[in-house]
């Protein structure tokens, strides 16, 4: 058996289209929906990923302004400049690229950013609302992947699904998600006793560690689904995700590619919030 592709670069065009579609609508009510990105230093990929995101927010329609700031910005700037973002009405998301520098406490650094802005999904307010279940911003990450299972008319309801990692923007929320659709769902992490004997009971397995092989083929239960949110770089230094994709897509029955998986998912989920932040705060 070879896997079919759930094609993230596909579908996120298709996203994209709808975000253009529902920006002409509230334009025409005389609202430009308008993203602010913050950067801060000179972190190589994050250049990359925010570039991505400006020309995603154009392509649709949405405003985005870059602000690039040097690395030795002060706490304090950085905080009071998102205060002022928080106050600007022709704002409606706000996204701090991460990482951040090490002097600057990302937490502190989310919380300051208001949940009505908050398009990353990364405030507590946030997360509190994924988790009881209240209107609220997705984290794009596993919101997209969320999508890409719907693309497929997965239905989740009494299914085993493993999330392997326990990060704060990908698994947990990922773990809430499935949750909320009636998933059976185990979180398994690096003090996870057998990996593989949760993996092979799984239906899905959402991999989000960020380290090669995390899962391989043996480990795979034939006819799964397998998202692999890792990116990393193999010896040659291409693009590879947290899951041995050749080998696991002659056992699996799905899988997302790395790329043109989950990072083109993650940036359209982007677009998807801010248009939403900007349709809550229109009326
Ligand atoms: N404020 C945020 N910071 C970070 C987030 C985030 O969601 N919000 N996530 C990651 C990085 N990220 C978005 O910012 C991101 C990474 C990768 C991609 C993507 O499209 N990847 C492509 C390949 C790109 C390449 O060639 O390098 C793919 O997988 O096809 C999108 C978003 C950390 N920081």
């Amino acid at each position: 058996m070879t896997a079919q592709l759930i094609d993230g670069n596909a579908l996120a065009r298709t996203i994209r289209g709808e975000v253009a579609g529902r920006t002409e609508a509230l334009k025409a009510r005389g609202v430009q929906p308008q993203l602010a990105i913050l950067l801060v230093g000179e972190d190589p990929a994050s250049q990359v990923y925010v570039k991505h995101k400006v020309a995603d927010s154009e392509q649709t329609g949405l405003k985005a302004t870059l602000e690039r700031h040097p690395a030795t910005l002060s706490e304090a700037d950085l905080l009071a400049r998102i205060r002022a973002l928080n106050a600007d009405p022709s704002v409606h998301g706000i996204l701090v690229q991460l990482p951040l520098p090490r002097h600057l406490d990302a937490h502190k650094v989310i919380e300051t950013i208001s949940p009505a802005k908050d398009v990353d999904g990364f405030h507590v307010a946030s997360a509190g609302a994924l988790m009881v279940g209240q209107p609220g911003f997705w984290p794009c990450t596993p919101y997209g992947c969320l999508k890409m299972l719907d693309s497929i008319g997965y239905d989740l309801r009494g299914k085993e699904a493993v999330v392997i990692g326990r990060s704060n923007i990908v698994g947990k929320p990922m773990a809430m998600m499935l949750l909320g659709r009636n998933a059976t769902v185990t979180v398994c992490h690096s003090a996870t006793a057998d990996l593989k004997s949760h993996t092979l009971r799984a239906d899905v397995v959402v991999a989000a560690v960020g380290k090669r092989n995390v899962l391989t083929a043996d480990m795979v239960k034939p006819g799964a689904v397998v998202i692999d949110v890792g990116m990393n770089r193999d010896e040659a230094g291409k693009l590879c995700g947290d899951v041995d994709f050749e080998r696991v897509r002659e056992v699996a029955g799905w899988i997302t590619p790395v790329p043109g998986g989950v990072g083109p998912m993650t940036r359209a989920m982007l677009l998807v919030n801010t248009l939403e932040a900007a349709e809550r705060a229109a009326g």
